[in-house]
């Protein structure tokens, strides 16, 4: 296999010209020492300058971090966990309500990011007396409003007003209790997932009535999984239920969860546990109690309550797919005018909060017809055509120079949408690119002089240098210029397919050719 070689956005003659990855003996003309750097990131257009501390990655940096933190983990003593507790509700000023409100709301979070409500509606959530009871009563709610459909099984209720709150709120859902003996003894038909919120980190001796029972019947669902057959996925609360606190299922003769939600932080248990998911929630986690017990947990992503911990899953590709539910969308549904229809699904796009909605593929070929892809950024779109802005000396813009046809798509994933659009293309004017590039980021603008787009070039430092001396040169305010091989692309539409996903893969597919 090659060595990865670090390219960036402007194709060199040398790559143009087909001294390509095809032939063994690249001649690139710097040292050759240099291209052995097996990264795959993308040199321009994932950073940003930051004024203070030079370049701030651009994507969704903690996300990245947290995947890459796995090793890092810290787990707590029994003792421990008890002792932050007390910390938590004593002089950190903490009461339980509150923290027993965030950690439901992290089982809840955690469950749906990982079973979809679509598919995994039925949930029993099976509730101890503790506190871990209280976590499930609050994550059943959540998961209520999250569109599932709970079902709670609570049998030594606590009278405090805390957890009859609780209780009365589930009631006022209309979410059923069910009793010890309304539950089938085998739970595998009735139930997509489980939670297991019996016992947590008080949990000591061996589980006594009626919760052995219980552990017992989630204990079965495990034949069913070893002969490969569909039973609820079974989720605990920061403790699997019946595990010894530190050492884990030390009879081996207990359930294995499939998902795990470790509480503020993981319990020594957790590094038995072997399933495919598990995740930290509770994020209230002050600094002086990450100081005091020298925990090492992973950042949790944006605003989200909960972060995956613990080994990626292990998937099987094949098995991979999603069922598309939408509205139909029928030819009486179709604006006449497909770029006002474009603009429709468009808006639609934006208004369902979606990530870069004018992110879109492009596809061009050379002329002898070999294709290739790339995302670029939709910058407008009108009767006229969709514009994007590149570098002229990049792959694409070889190919369209010699083939001015291409295909544009758009995936709205949320929506359960896809629109190809494919034409003619031209450059746009030099004034439309002038006027648009000046309207860019100072950094965009720095970055587009830096960057020989598709071009190799010998390590990140290359791109950095320049574009820190690029910085320097532009840091009294004058004006930057935009750089000759730099501007816009219009597609001019001759075919539009707009297609909305449907159950059984029977989609609807309207297309219009102008
Ligand atoms: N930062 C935090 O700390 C946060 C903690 N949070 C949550 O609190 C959980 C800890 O809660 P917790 O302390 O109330 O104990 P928990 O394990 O639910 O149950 C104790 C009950 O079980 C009983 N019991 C014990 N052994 C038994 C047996 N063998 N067989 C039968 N029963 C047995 C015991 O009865 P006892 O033995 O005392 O008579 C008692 O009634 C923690 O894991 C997390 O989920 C979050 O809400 C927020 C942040
Ligand atoms: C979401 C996304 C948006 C992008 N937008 C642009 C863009 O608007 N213009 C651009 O030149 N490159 C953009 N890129 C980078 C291109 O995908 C590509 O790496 C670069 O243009 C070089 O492509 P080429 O060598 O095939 O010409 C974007 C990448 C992503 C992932
Ligand atoms: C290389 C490159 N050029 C241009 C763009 C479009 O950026 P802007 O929105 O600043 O025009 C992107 C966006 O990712 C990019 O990666
Ligand atoms: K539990």
């Amino acid at each position: 296999m090659r060595p990865f070689l670090r390219k960036t956005h402007l194709m060199t003659r040398l790559f143009f010209t087909h001294h390509s990855f095809s032939n063994s003996t690249l001649i690139i003309p710097q040292s050759s020492r240099s291209f052995q750097i097996p990264l795959f990131n993308i040199p321009h257009g994932v950073f940003r300058p930051n004024s203070s501390s030079g370049i701030r990655w651009f994507s969704s940096k903690s996300r990245v971090e947290a995947m890459q933190n796995l090793e890092a983990i810290s787990y707590l003593s029994q003792r421990e966990a008890a002792e932050v507790d007390e910390i938590l509700m004593g002089s950190l000023g903490f009461s339980v309500d509150q923290l027993m409100e965030l950690a439901g709301l992290s089982v809840a979070t955690s469950v749906a990011e990982v079973y979809k409500a679509s598919e995994y509606k039925r949930v029993l959530v099976i509730c101890g007396p503790g506190n871990n009871g209280g976590d499930g009563l609050v994550a059943a709610r959540h998961l209520f409003h999250f569109g599932y459909k709970p079902s709670i099984c609570y049998p030594k209720r606590t009278a405090k007003p805390l957890y009859t709150g609780l209780v009365t709120q589930l009631e006022s859902l209309s979410v059923p209790f069910l009793t010890v003996d309304d539950l089938p003894l085998d739970l595998s038909k009735d139930f997509d997932i489980i939670i297991d919120a019996i016992f947590g980190f008080s949990f000591h001796g061996a589980p006594r009535p009626p919760f052995d029972d219980l552990i017992q019947r989630l204990t079965s669902l495990n034949d069913y999984k070893e002969a490969n057959q569909r039973s609820p996925a079974i989720v605990s609360v920061d403790i699997p239920s019946g595990w010894h606190v530190e050492e884990g299922d030390i009879s081996d003769s207990s359930f294995k969860p499939d998902m795990l939600v470790s509480l503020t932080a993981p319990k020594l248990c957790a590094k038995k546990f072997n399933g495919p998911h598990h995740f930290l929630g509770g994020r209230f986690v002050p600094p002086s109690i990450v100081n005091k017990y020298n925990l090492h947990l992973p950042p949790y992503p944006g605003t989200a309550m909960c972060v995956r911990i613990g080994k990626p899953p292990q998937v099987d590709i094949a098995a991979l797919r999603e069922n598309y539910i939408s509205p139909e969308f029928l030819e009486e549904n179709v604006d006449a005018d497909p770029i006002r229809q474009f603009r429709k699904w468009f808006d639609d796009a934006v208004a369902a909060n979606l990530r870069e909605p004018n992110a879109m593929s492009l596809s061009t070929a050379t002329s002898d017809g070999k294709p290739s892809s790339r995302m670029v950024l939709l910058k407008g779109v009108d009767e006229d055509g969709f514009v994007w802005y590149t570098n002229y000396e990049s792959r694409k813009a070889h190919d369209l120079a010699e083939n001015p046809r291409a295909s544009l798509l758009f995936f709205w994933e949320g929506l359960n949408r896809q629109v190809r659009v494919e034409g003619s293309v031209q450059k746009v004017s030099e004034e439309e690119s002038e006027q648009y590039f000046h309207s860019r980021p100072q950094g965009s603008q720095l970055g587009a002089i830096a960057s020989p787009q598709s071009s190799v070039v010998p390590g990140r430092h290359f791109l950095i240098n320049k574009y820190k001396e690029l910085e320097d040169t532009f840091s009294n305010g004058s004006l930057i210029p935009k750089p000759k091989h730099w501007g816009g692309y219009r597609l001019k539409p001759e075919l539009f397919e707009f297609w909305q996903g449907q159950p059984s893969r029977l989609h609807d597919r309207l297309f219009s050719s102008l």
